[in-house]
């Protein structure tokens, strides 16, 4: 059996009463009444009162230095994220560390140097998984700048890496974290817990752990609530396609919803145990709707995915559909003016649809589409209004790439090689490149050729600079 202080402290205390007691009431029975004590039982009595009172001081003393020491401290809750989990996520744990009575300070893992990282006593990581266990896009200066150097560290720290286990390299970022924190010398407040596609489990244990650390009040760490959205429009985009139908989709939302070009959408779907899906919204606020483009799944066996058939088939016209807006900032646009590159294939199209309504509707004109599909009699997803702006003047270049229509198959990634001059002189005009669409295929092979045009260098600082940003599926 396992004493801890407490409970020896405690046992020491009630022996302390007990002695205090014989002193003052005696030994014999019927005693419990005032009798005339004699000086020697009044001094046993005194003294054991004032060790009494002495310890429990100071067990009070050092309950609360346990305390302070938790939560006094600064606390810093970095997050390394791809599309905003780990964020929301870093921002929830500061709030749990604050209730706490504890300081905290969110931090980027993008912005966090070594000389930062050294002088904190304690910190949280939220890290997320993206690619292929790689890390988000948003940690590859931390990766490369301080996760290089062996100078040790003297922090106590905890992980939580989110990831999903249909990935081979499950909580691959995380866990890599994680060793090189043990590695340099950090101490871990608890074992690093894992998140398997938003597990709401696991999320609660990481909060438990928290406010065992620095105490407080507990908070409800739930999402926010889904709403009710009302589908108003459905349309298929690619009839004649060689590829699966792509639906444009409208749903209605609430008073008062806003969002940002780049944010998505979590609809919650109808069934058990319940399940939600994340859609690129592909319009802005002042649209009055979130259009979405879906493409329908198939499941192995045949049958429709549980998310596209919702959206796509099950749901009629006029029904409520639950859904948030998710804010997704790492693809919201540049604040300024800068020029700007999308890419794109597919379904990708949706968020840099967005992106481009957003930027016509600042006047933002420095836009250069490149956007890629199978064919263009029945592939070219919003065709009449891409082209309306490409002769208003609102997308000064529009690349297209078609893959089945030529006798050789051409990617966005060749447009990209094959306008390298255009390309060099954008991004030395200061334009941001944002990548949407397939991870496999497309934004490997976008990624390729910038490397071959720009150089790794460039890319790299691109990338550090927050000018090269991809949200990719
Ligand atoms: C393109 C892509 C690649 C991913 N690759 C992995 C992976 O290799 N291992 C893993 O455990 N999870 C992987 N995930 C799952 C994410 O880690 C998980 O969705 C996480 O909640 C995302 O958090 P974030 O929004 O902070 O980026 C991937 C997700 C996406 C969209």
């Amino acid at each position: 059996m396992k004493f801890d202080r407490t409970q020896v402290g405690t046992t020491i205390l009630l022996l302390l009463l007990l002695i205090a007691a014989i002193g003052l009431f005696g030994l014999q029975p019927g005693a419990a009444q005032w009798i005339d004590p004699g000086r020697e039982r009044w001094l046993i009595a005194l003294g054991a009162i004032a060790l009494y009172l002495l310890l429990c001081l100071a067990l009070w003393r050092r309950r609360r230095k346990a305390h302070e020491v938790a939560s006094d401290a600064n606390w810093l809750v970095v997050y390394a994220s791809q599309t905003g989990h780990a964020e929301q996520l870093a921002w929830q744990s500061a709030k749990a560390l604050q209730a706490g009575g504890a300081s905290a300070r969110v931090i980027s893992i993008h912005d966090l140097d070594a000389p930062t990282l050294r002088a904190a006593p304690r910190a949280l990581f939220v890290a997320s998984t993206t690619g292929e266990g790689d890390p988000p896009d948003g940690a590859l200066r931390f990766l490369r700048e301080v996760m290089a150097q062996d100078a040790p560290l003297a922090l106590d720290y905890a992980v939580l890496a989110l990831g999903d286990r249909s990935y081979s390299q499950y909580c691959g970022w995380g866990r890599r974290l994680d060793a090189w924190l043990q590695e340099r010398g950090a101490t871990p407040l608890f074992e690093r817990i894992e998140v398997d596609n938003a597990d709401a489990m696991a999320i609660q244990s990481w909060q438990q752990r928290i406010e065992a650390l620095v105490g407080g009040e507990p908070l409800v760490w739930s999402e926010p609530e889904f709403e009710s959205w009302t589908l108003t429009e459905r349309r298929v985009l690619n009839a004649g396609s060689l590829g699966a139908p792509c639906f444009h989709v409208a749903l209605v939302p609430p008073a008062n919803t806003r969002w940002q070009a780049g944010d998505v959408l979590a609809v919650e779907l109808p069934v058990d145990p319940p399940a939600q899906r994340d859609y690129s919204i592909a319009s802005i606020a002042a649209d009055g709707a979130a259009h979405l483009l879906i493409r329908q799944t198939r499941r192995p066996d045949g049958s429709i995915g549980i998310g596209s058939g919702f959206l796509t088939q099950q749901a009629s016209l006029q029904s409520s559909v639950r859904a948030r807006v998710r804010r997704n900032a790492t693809f919201h646009a540049p604040l300024d003016a800068r020029p700007m590159i999308l890419v794109g294939n597919g379904t990708g199209i949706a968020g840099l649809r967005a992106l481009l309504k957003e930027r016509i509707a600042a006047q933002h004109k420095a836009n250069w589409l490149l956007f890629g599909e199978r064919q263009a009699a029945h592939d070219f997803h919003y065709r009449d209004e891409l082209l309306s702006w490409q002769s208003q003047g609102s997308l000064a270049e529009l690349d297209l790439a078609f893959s089945r229509d030529g006798a050789q198959r051409r990617y966005v990634q060749d447009v990209l090689r094959e306008q390298a001059q255009r390309l060099s002189e954008w991004v030395e005009q200061g334009a941001a490149i944002y990548v949407c669409g397939s991870a496999q295929g497309m934004a490997s092979g976008v990624h390729a050729a910038l490397v071959e045009v720009l150089g790794e260098t460039l890319v790299e600082k691109l990338r550090d600079d927050g000018r090269y940003r991809r949200d990719v599926y």
